[in-house]
């Protein structure tokens, strides 16, 4: 026991003293960021005696835990005081004299002696108590420890020494009595401070008094078990951080983590996506916290930027309080929370979408942009942002009714080896798109991307567990149970020279005049596999991207180069045949490759690309001349 009744003198340790020296000499400006460090300091006093006041019951009392700020202007003081732990005559002498702690460790490791650097690092690492001689240049510490009847005043002017001396009549806890320096008067009044605590201390939480004033009345919800916290509780903390006072969120999640690193975290989706009602980007960041201490309020790099529509607030006492927002992204810890946060919001869409689908499908019309956005984004999660993700399909009556690649597999032949997908203006559209026919008939079903995110989207992804995903409107295409799709790129060319050379020459024919009249416009002219009624439709050439996909990329960029299709002709069309039996005669080939123009024209416009009306409608209009001429002879 310390019987002491003069002051005993102390020196500090060496790189204290340094530290000290820096402080009170440089001319770093921001200074509240002191006020910020001493309550974040009183806040884990609290927390440690409220912690060992559990388990010891002797050390409980009737006292409200909380902070108190006492300024006084005449004296140019001021206290932040609290009832916490307090400090023993050695503790003191450890904790604030003679052993560098973490903070002010970072930074002396990270000084290396260079002055601008040295200033510009305590914005980065701050430096714990020692920050007090920001504003002060005098500091006492008056502090009672929970465990003992006795006090202690510690005293130091920062130039190199201090001192202890007992101290009769004190309360549990500690005062930091700060004795300002001499034009920082500011410090003592009202609104000064109820504006830094507001900035870096609202969810503090213990009671934070100004004189007799409450300054933080938001409860630190997040940090209580989820099955004591009422519906409202959380409303009001959403309607808090979101700004929005009468809305609930659309859901929330309350996640708590004491291993490998503690953390908590609430995550709260709102209603709607402003995004998609015109509100331009969503900004909003995410609260961060370390040890309830608002480090930023505003922080964009928690989760992935994807999911920038959910507000919350992250706080954890493995991150340091003062990280810059630089330094954050190095931070072990810090990217670790994101990890975790990005996979259980991930794992927490899976749950709605597999318990209650309906309930997911609202969300997904509102957010599912975001999930798309993602699939480009973050490989990591792929697989999962794969399965979160809906499309319209032929087997829906609209777009409104979506349905997963999960689902689509299940009800998949055996035998298919592809996803198949087809884009196009609106959901009607694309269903009557010729391409279509074959599947129809062998009852494959088909998503239909009339949004051409969606297109994009499923191009980027191109594979699905084992399934490749192909645009319908492609040479790609294999169709199920198609002997032609085991065969290499090699064999298909032979054969498909064999099939063509096994065409009726009157076919062939009709083909060839086809091509001469299409040849600037098409790759190729070639017989369809995949039509059952049309006479043709357009594909493209392997490797190349979608039409629905060319068409988006040239709507932005004009001079984007836009590739030829394939015209496919299916022979056992009624307007085919009858062109094959008019073939043989040379009379007839004008008016054959006037057809084929046509049906390339109509083939255009069914998928979207048609460009020259007025060559279209001229055609179609001297076609109909003829007709009408054939049965109505103009009387002369
Ligand atoms: N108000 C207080 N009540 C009780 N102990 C305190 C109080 N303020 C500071 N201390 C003690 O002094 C020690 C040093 O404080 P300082 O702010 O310099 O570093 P730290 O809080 O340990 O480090 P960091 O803030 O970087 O985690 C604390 O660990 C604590 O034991």
């Amino acid at each position: 026991m310390n019987e002491k009744t003069a002051p005993e003198k102390f020196t500090f340790q060496a790189e204290i003293k340094k530290l000290l020296d820096l402080l009170s000499h440089s001319l770093y400006q921001n200074r509240e960021i002191a006020i910020r460090e001493l309550i974040s300091n009183a806040s884990d006093a609290l927390d440690k005696y409220r912690f060992l006041s559990l388990t010891d019951e002797s050390l409980k009392d009737e006292q409200p835990l909380e902070i108190r700020l006492e300024p006084d202007k005449e004296n140019r003081v001021l206290a932040i005081c609290d009832n916490g732990v307090g400090m023993t005559h050695d503790e003191l002498i450890e904790n604030i004299g003679t052993i560098a702690h973490s903070g002010s460790l970072d930074f002396l490791k990270n000084a290396q002696g260079n002055e601008k650097e040295e200033v510009s690092l305590i914005g980065k690492f701050g430096v714990g108590f020692y920050s007090a001689f920001m504003l002060a240049d005098k500091v006492e510490v008056l502090t009672r420890s929970c465990r003992e009847e006795k006090g202690w005043k510690w005293e130091s002017d920062g130039s190199g020494d201090f001192t202890i001396e007992p101290q009769e009549d004190i309360g549990r806890g500690t005062s930091i009595r700060l004795h300002l320096r001499k034009d920082l008067d500011e410090y003592t009044q009202d609104t000064r401070l109820k504006y830094i605590l507001n900035k870096y201390s609202t969810f503090v939480p213990y009671p934070i008094k100004l004189g007799d004033e409450l300054v933080n009345d938001q409860k630190p919800i997040w940090i209580e078990p989820k099955t004591q916290l009422t519906q409202e509780q959380y409303d009001g903390f959403y309607q808090y951080l979101a700004h929005n006072g009468e809305e609930s969120a659309r859901w929330h999640l309350h996640l708590s983590s004491d291993s490998p690193f503690q953390f908590h975290a609430i995550l709260y989706c709102p209603q709607t996506n402003l995004e998609l009602m015109g509100f331009g980007r969503t900004e909003h960041g995410i609260s961060l916290c370390a040890k309830r201490i608002l480090v930023q309020n505003d922080n964009r790099d928690l989760l992935p930027e994807y999911l920038r529509f959910l507000y919350g607030l992250v706080d954890s006492a493995d991150l340091p309080l003062n990280i810059s927002r630089e330094s954050l992204q190095d931070n072990t810890v810090f990217r670790k929370i994101k990890k975790v946060l990005t996979k259980r919001v991930l794992s927490h869409l899976a749950s709605m979408a597999k318990d209650d689908e309906d309930k997911y499908l609202e969300f997904y019309r509102q957010f599912g942009s975001a999930l798309r956005e993602g699939i480009g984004t973050d490989f990591e999660n792929r697989d999962t942002l794969a399965k979160l993700l809906r499309f319209p399909s032929s087997r829906g009556t609209s777009e409104n009714e979506l349905v997963s690649l999960e689902a689509y597999l299940e009800k998949a032949d055996e035998n298919q080896k592809q996803i198949y997908y087809l884009g196009g203006n609106d959901f009607h559209t694309i269903s009557r798109n010729p391409n279509l026919e074959i599947f129809r008939k062998k009852g494959i079903e088909v998503f239909y991307l009339p949004d051409p995110m969606d297109e994009i989207v499923l191009s980027n992804l191109a594979k699905f567990e084992d399934f490749d995903i192909v645009s319908i409107d492609s040479a790609e295409v294999k169709l199920p149970g198609d002997e032609k799709a085991e065969t290499d790129s090699e064999e298909k060319e032979d054969e498909k020279k064999e099939e063509q050379e096994a065409l009726t020459p009157e076919f062939e024919k009709v083909l060839s005049l086809f091509q001469e009249e299409l040849k600037d416009d098409v790759e190729s002219v070639t017989k369809s596999d995949r039509l059952t009624d049309s006479p043709c439709c357009l594909v493209m050439p392997e490797g190349a991207i979608s039409s629905q996909l060319q068409k988006v990329l040239s709507m932005n960029n004009k001079d984007f180069p836009t590739s030829k299709r394939i015209l496919e002709i299916n022979p056992d069309a009624e307007l085919i045949k009858r062109l094959c039996t008019l073939s043989s005669n040379a009379d007839q080939h004008a008016f054959i490759k006037q057809c084929g123009r046509q049906l390339f024209w109509n083939a255009s416009l069914m998928t979207g690309i048609a460009t020259s009306p007025e060559e279209i409608t001229s055609n179609i209009q001297s076609m109909m001349e003829e007709l009408a001429q054939k049965r109505s002879p103009i009387i002369t």
